[in-house]
């Protein structure tokens, strides 16, 4: 994939550029595909589902919330999109097994961690539009993640 930086000087504001702050967690720090979105509040049922899905390539876009109180995802369910073809998970919400996470072959974006774990009562939805640090994610959306940041066509 070309830098995140190249990318933004050949096409400028036709793409949005994502305020937030992520960390990187997994073990590929340059990611890129197409779009599916999860909206969720410390409960990862519905991550997890999309996540045991056949990947083909695509990135999946978590809207926490910003809650840093509970991991959406940890070493299991990131070995479980890793081995289904994901190239990438961003979340806007914590993961945990940080070590572990560090070695898989998956983007991991996420905000920080925490070791206590999500709920599991299935509230969660698919295929929304989510918004989070100055950019809308709209499912089938191509998005570009590298050490500088996270770069999003515009639908
Ligand atoms: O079970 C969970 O909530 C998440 C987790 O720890 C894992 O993916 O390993």
């Amino acid at each position: 994939m070309k830098p995140t930086a190249d990318l933004y000087d050949e096409h400028g504001d036709d793409l949005q550029s994502c305020t937030t702050q992520f960390r990187s967690f997994g073990a590929r720090t340059s990611f890129e595909g197409a779009v599916t979105t999860v909206r969720c509040h410390e409960d990862n049922v519905v991550l997890k589902a999309t996540l045991g899905e056949p990947g083909a390539g695509r990135v999946l876009v978590v809207d926490g919330g910003g809650s840093l109180a509970a991991a959406l995802m940890g070493d299991l369910i990131a070995d479980l999109g890793a081995s289904n073809g994901w190239e990438g998970v961003v979340i806007n919400g914590a993961v945990r097994d940080v070590e572990a996470l560090s070695k898989i072959n998956l983007g991991v974006k996420a905000l920080g961690s925490n070791p206590r774990k999500s709920r599991k009562e299935g509230v969660g939805v698919r295929d929304v539009e989510v918004s989070f640090g100055g950019v809308t994610f709209t499912p089938g959306c191509h998005l570009y993640s590298d050490a500088d940041g996270i770069l999003v066509t515009r639908a």
